[in-house]
């Protein structure tokens, strides 16, 4: 395989640091990604002045990413303090100052926030990338993983934005799985980089959604099913034996503690046919019952503050009708857009319709996998699945199966269709 990227750590002496630079210079590489280990753990900086101006001067104009964490992006300033994401970004700014192309200040050793967030700045734009905080002692050689991550995703192809994205999600995934290895003695132990290769020995999810799951997605209505008599978990029961391939618990009119009973029950059964269960709206029921993870609309909580909630393994989706929506869905961390009002629908007021056009829009400009939603059913699905953009998974439907008198007989009809749609479309 070629790879053609370099990556560098902090450089212990200016001699090497020179000699980099001439053999960069000298054989210039497509990128380059530099992870300025300039600060140990315990605070100490272990670049002098002489490195450090080696380092400004001729590595940073070269570089098409570093990434300092606030340590050292306040060692590379000269010493000013870093407190709050306010401050990260005018550092990022003031780094990109000196010649870098992009930056990425890394904000784990924040004091006080609930998740990790990091800022990234490409000279016109910032982007604040959240993750959850994992509580564990095996956090040494995150940064120095994080950028190779990086370098590897740019020599795949990746965009900048992309490769910084995909490389956080594989330290959260790693930190997550490694959260509990005892290794050594010291204060700090390793984390682990082959969960990928060991996938099945830990209880750890590694990829939270299967984005086939997403192909009939059903979403469940308290009051449908209390029209037509029937408990919330028979009709999950009956959507999934007819082909439901994930479900989704909306019950805006349900008491919390009804609400989580009935969690459970429908758990229970989702966990029998391996189907993922997602909560609408209420994060405190998600982790109450250990769901599978939640849909969040745009004045729901926002998705970046329910990911470190919820933490690294569970699913978010996101309803976005707009392509700014759902870029931010991405950097947010979601796993999944819900994109609609394709038709309009009685089930939710005031929705305002996007059409074919407006979900193709939304496909395009989404780097997430895609449900479509809105007065979906047996008469238009197929109008849907043939939109012809492969990042549309599949559709997300209330009462063309719940609000019928039998949800198996109506989940199958649908879910023909859509096998149907989906095989012509191939
Ligand atoms: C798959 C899917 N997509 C969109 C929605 C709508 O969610 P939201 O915008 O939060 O609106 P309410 O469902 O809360 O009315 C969804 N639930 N599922
Ligand atoms: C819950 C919901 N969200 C929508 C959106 O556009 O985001 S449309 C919708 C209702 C979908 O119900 P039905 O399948 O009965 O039309």
């Amino acid at each position: 395989m070629h790879v053609d990227v370099v990556k560098t750590g902090m450089l212990p002496s200016l001699g090497i640091v020179k000699v980099l630079h001439k053999s960069l210079r000298e054989y210039p590489v497509p990128a380059l990604v530099v992870d300025p280990v300039m600060v140990s753990t315990s605070g100490d900086v272990l670049a002098g002045p002489s490195i450090l101006a080696g380092f400004r001067n001729e590595l940073l104009p070269m570089a098409d990413l570093v990434t300092p964490n606030i340590k050292e992006a306040s060692v590379l300033l000269g010493g000013v303090q870093l407190e709050s994401v306010s401050d990260m970004r005018s550092a990022a700014k003031l780094i990109h100052d000196m010649g870098p192309r992009n930056v990425l200040v890394k904000g784990g050793h924040l004091p006080d926030s609930l998740d990790a967030i990091d800022v990234f700045f490409d000279g016109e734009s910032f982007h604040e990338l959240h993750s959850s905080r994992i509580k564990t002692r095996n956090t040494h050689g995150t940064g120095c993983t994080l950028a190779s991550c990086i370098a590897a995703e740019l020599a795949k192809g990746s965009s900048m934005l992309s490769a910084v994205k995909d490389a956080k999600h594989f330290i959260e995934t790693a930190l997550a799985y490694s959260r509990d290895i005892i290794i050594g003695k010291g204060a700090q132990g390793p984390f682990d980089h082959h969960f990928r290769l060991k996938n099945g020995q830990s209880s750890c999810r590694l990829d939270r959604l299967n984005p086939n799951d997403l192909l009939l997605y059903a979403v469940t209505d308290s009051g449908m099913n209390r029209k037509w008599g029937r408990s919330i978990a028979d009709a999950v029961k009956s959507s999934i034996e007819g082909g439901a391939t994930i479900i989704q618990l909306r019950e805006k009119d349900a008491e919390t503690r009804e609400f989580l009973e009935a969690a459970k029950a429908c758990l229970e059964i989702c966990r029998l046919h391996g189907v993922p269960l997602l909560i609408n709206d209420r994060i405190d029921v998600a982790l109450a019952c250990d769901a599978d993870g939640v849909h969040v609309g745009q004045s729901d909580m926002p998705a970046h503050v329910a990911r470190s909630l919820l933490g690294p393994e569970k699913i978010i989706g996101v309803s976005c009708k707009t392509p700014e929506q759902a870029q931010q869905a991405w950097i947010d961390g979601a796993d999944y857009i819900g994109s609609g009002g394709v038709y309009p629908t009685n089930t939710k007021e005031n929705n305002r319709t996007i059409g074919l056009d407006g979900l193709r829009t939304v496909c395009l400009a989404s780097k997430l996998p895609v449900v479509a939603i809105g007065g979906i059913g047996t008469s238009n699905v197929r109008a849907v699945m043939e939109i012809g953009v492969p990042n549309l998974k599949g559709v997300a439907v209330v009462s063309a199966l719940f609000d019928r008198e039998c949800v198996l007989t109506e989940t199958r009809k649908l879910h023909a269709v859509i096998m149907e749609a989906t095989s012509l479309v191939k």
